[in-house]
């Protein structure tokens, strides 16, 4: 096992993945630099959740690494992986995903309750991150009370609160009408920047790759774009990992 350059923040080696024999991922390698906000392109298909999956402990490639903070992430046991993904990561899905019986507050709260921070604290940060996606004022109320857009910044704000180093985002916008996808999306890369959160992106070309410091784009599970990391036996690292496409 070679080790990753030590200033990217992940970093991953010839990830590959299969869904029952039928390839998914096939020899993806990539770095992400702290505070970096990279975008993952693609056709349908093309391996964009299973990339962000991987990346993010939810699936282990196989063959392949990834390495979070220069430490191995693949080797981990499933339970020390959910920790990892509790602890450091957020993960905001295409759809919003929250608890219908409480309301928006509480739903933002929740990682901050879960891991046991005080419930006014919990509360007040939750009402933060609410006020500054715009849907400060739905607070009090439950999901089924909220349009869409509303409900996705709910979650978006659920991802921000704990500040985690890395948030996944897997075609945030999909279920958004064209007139809140860019917002949405701005809101979410200006709160991301401002805390030097580094953000891992998918979604469509036209819409995320203008908010991002860089894009990969993937065909068929494999790169077409962007700067390939070289091998860390190779000795180079952030400079050569760190090119805007
Ligand atoms: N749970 C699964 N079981 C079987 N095959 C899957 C599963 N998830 C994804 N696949 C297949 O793996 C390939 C990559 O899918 P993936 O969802 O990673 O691509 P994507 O670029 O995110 O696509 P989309 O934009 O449609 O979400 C596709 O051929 C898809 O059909």
């Amino acid at each position: 096992m070679v080790a990753p350059p030590d200033n990217d923040v992940l970093w991953a080696r010839g990830l590959h993945y299969a869904y029952s024999g039928s390839p998914a991922l096939a020899g993806v390698s990539l770095g992400v630099r702290e505070g970096e906000i990279l975008a993952v392109t693609g056709p349908r298909g093309s391996g964009k959740s299973t990339l962000l999956k991987c990346l993010s402990g939810q699936l282990v490639p196989h063959p392949g690494e990834v390495w979070f903070n220069s430490a191995p992430v693949h080797t981990l046991s499933r339970s020390a992986r959910e920790r990892l993904r509790r602890e450091r990561f957020g993960w905001i899905d295409s759809e919003p995903h929250l608890v219908p019986e409480l309301s928006a507050w509480e739903n933002a709260a929740l990682p901050l309750l879960l891991r046991g921070i005080g419930h006014r604290a919990a509360r007040r940060t939750a009402g933060e991150w609410l006020e500054r996606l715009d849907v400060g004022d739905c607070a009090r109320k439950r999901p089924g009370a909220l349009l869409m857009a509303q409900r996705q910044r709910v979650a978006i704000a659920r991802a921000l609160t704990t500040e985690p180093t890395v948030i996944f985002a897997d075609e945030p916008t999909a279920p958004l009408h064209n007139a809140d996808r860019a917002q949405v999306l701005r809101t979410l890369t200006t709160a991301a920047r401002s805390h030097q959160i580094t953000v891992v992106v998918a979604g469509p070309d036209d819409e995320i790759a203008t908010l991002a410091d860089r894009a990969v784009t993937l065909v068929d599970g494999r790169r077409t774009s962007g700067v390939p990391v070289p091998d860390a036996s190779e000795g180079e690292g952030r400079a050569a990992c760190s090119v805007s496409a």
